[in-house]
């Protein structure tokens, strides 16, 4: 695409005289190759423009800017290239989200299970799939790594590109707070939103739950205010949590909810555990099935709920919706059994904020029928007020809690278990900062009918301390020691 061609999706724009072929649109000096446009972005960190000269010698045809630069390529100057750079990448690889049907989820916890769960159901009623998360993005079975839940615009839209390219019809992705706010899904053409929960976290972030709450409306806000009958948008609503009235103000879309205590579209009735998963009656617009899953805890339901209203929405028949959850196990990293064949329970779980831990614990009390050990730390450069909370939740629940680390960063990880103690004084709890022999401590001591609950990393194959990254995979390291024990 030419430059001049590329630049009339940008109103009151000076074009410049020279106009040559763009080959890419690159953010990151270090990504340029030949014939690329660079955008210069004003990060959080750094500011691009710094970068613009090095582009240009790379081999940028031209440059993105918010002010004059002094390079030997054309640089067109707008008021806010993050913005622009939305807007550009919607056009140069033309309009992606257009072509498929885009569902976004957004909540505090549960988010990357639910997308899961939609991808099941999705590629069980014979959907080409992609997906977008935490773990990885997807495109039908290739996965490719990704550093943020929510990549940047360009990343998003070259993505969607290329699922567009292999015939995707249905992408579902996790929609972070942060992204809403820095308007990494600008150009995302949502057909569903969906709300798992909100609970407290990023305070650090958003600053107050407010504004949390403000920036994960911008998704349903977001999903259009006029009524295209060929192409219907739905917001999809957890009824037992709080904020879902404010996101149902802010959107024109049709509303369906789920719920279990309040009333709801979807709701789950006679909740029953048994010793394989649960089991539950489930209630639509129009019909009533019974529902056995393998996945267990109230968490779940809400989980499975939330993917069967949209599989629902989304036109899927309510029997391959169905056979295609109970088929499930569950996903990495999320409520995972560890099995060695040891006589107690292992579990790996990613609860890493006060109200999954609280949910997760209260779910290994129901089965548990002796102590409970659980290790669990808390992120560096991340939300510091959750800390206390988590291990005040920790000691209340767990018999044996013990403190450790989980990605210090840039933080001193003995700062950090400082202030995990400011919430439990005169509580029972042990503090081992070393994740490893936090998690050996556990095992060693745990008998018959105990269970270990390792939770705050999941599916996260590393632990980040100071700038370095070291590898580091909590069922690997537990399932060694368990057979050490042996
Ligand atoms: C705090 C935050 O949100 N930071 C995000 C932000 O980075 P930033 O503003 O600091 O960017 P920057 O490093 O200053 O760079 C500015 C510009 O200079 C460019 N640059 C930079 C260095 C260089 O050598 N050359 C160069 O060209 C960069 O490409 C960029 O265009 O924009 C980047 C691009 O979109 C993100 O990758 C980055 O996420 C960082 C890695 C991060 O840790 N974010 C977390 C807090 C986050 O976003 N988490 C949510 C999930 C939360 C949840 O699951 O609940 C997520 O969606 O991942
Ligand atoms: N609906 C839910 N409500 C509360 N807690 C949940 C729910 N679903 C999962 N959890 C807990 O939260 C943890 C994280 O779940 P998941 O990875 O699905 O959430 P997420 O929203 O994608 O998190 P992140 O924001 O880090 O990407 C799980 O390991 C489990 O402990
Ligand atoms: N998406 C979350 C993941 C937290 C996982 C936990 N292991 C940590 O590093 O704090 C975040 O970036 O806040
Ligand atoms: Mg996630």
């Amino acid at each position: 695409m030419n430059l001049h061609t590329l630049l009339r999706a940008l109103p009151l724009v000076n074009l410049p005289k020279e106009n040559p072929e763009i080959t890419e649109l690159v953010q990151d000096n270090r990504k340029v190759t030949e014939g690329s446009l660079f955008i210069c972005i004003k990060g959080l960190t750094v500011d691009g423009h710094r970068f613009a000269e090095e582009a240009v010698q790379k081999g940028a045809a031209a440059v993105l800017a918010e002010h004059e630069l002094d390079v030997n390529v054309p640089v067109i100057v707008v008021k806010n290239t993050k913005r622009a750079m939305a807007i550009l990448a919607d056009v140069f690889y033309e309009q992606p989200t257009r072509k498929m049907q885009l569902v976004g989820i957004t909540g505090t916890n549960g988010k990357t299970t639910t997308s899961h769960l939609i991808e099941q159901i999705f590629r069980s009623a014979g959907r080409r799939t992609g997906l977008i998360g935490t773990m990885y993005m997807k495109i039908i079975d290739q996965t490719i790594e990704t550093k943020n839940t929510t990549p940047d615009s360009l990343t998003l839209q070259h993505t969607f590109k290329k699922m567009v390219d292999e015939q995707v019809s249905d992408c579902v992705m996790e929609v972070s707070s942060h992204a809403l706010v820095q308007g990494r899904v600008h150009g995302c053409d949502y057909d569903i939103a969906v709300f798992t929960n909100l609970t407290q976290d990023h305070l650090d972030y958003h600053k107050t739950f407010a504004e949390y709450r403000r920036a994960k409306s911008l998704l349903f806000a977001q999903l259009g205010n006029s009524f295209d009958q060929s192409h219907p948008k739905y917001a999809i609503l957890n009824a037992d949590d709080p904020a879902s009235k404010e996101f149902e103000e802010v959107t024109a879309a049709h509303v369906f909810t789920y719920a279990i205590e309040q009333k709801a579209d979807f709701m789950a009735k006679n909740i029953v555990m048994n010793p394989h998963g649960m089991s539950f009656t489930l209630v639509t617009p129009f019909e009533e099935q019974q529902v056995n899953l393998k996945l267990i805890g109230k968490f779940s339901v809400y989980n499975v709920l939330a993917a069967i209203a949209t599989a629902y929405i989304a036109n899927i028949p309510l029997r391959t919706i169905i056979e295609a959850i109970e088929k499930v196990e569950g996903v990495r990293g999320r409520f995972e059994t560890v099995r060695g064949g040891q006589q107690f329970t292992v579990i790996v779980d990613y609860a890493h904020t006060p109200d999954s831990l609280e949910n997760v614990l209260k779910t290994v009390q129901q089965f548990a029928e002796k102590r409970i050990f659980v290790v669990i730390g808390c992120g560096g450069d991340r939300d510091k007020t959750k800390r206390p909370i988590m291990a005040n939740i920790a000691c209340q629940l767990a018999t044996d809690p013990i403190f450790t680390s989980d990605n210090p960063r840039s933080e001193d990880p003995l700062a950090i278990l400082r202030d995990m103690e400011a919430g439990v004084e005169g509580k029972q709890y042990k503090v081992i900062p070393d994740r490893k022999e936090a998690i050996q401590y556990a095992i060693d001591r745990a008998e018959e009918g105990d269970v270990v609950l390792i939770a705050g990393k999941g599916h996260e194959t590393y632990q980040i301390i100071g700038e370095n990254v070291i590898d580091f995979d909590d069922r690997q390291v537990a399932l060694e020691m368990i057979k050490e024990r042996q």
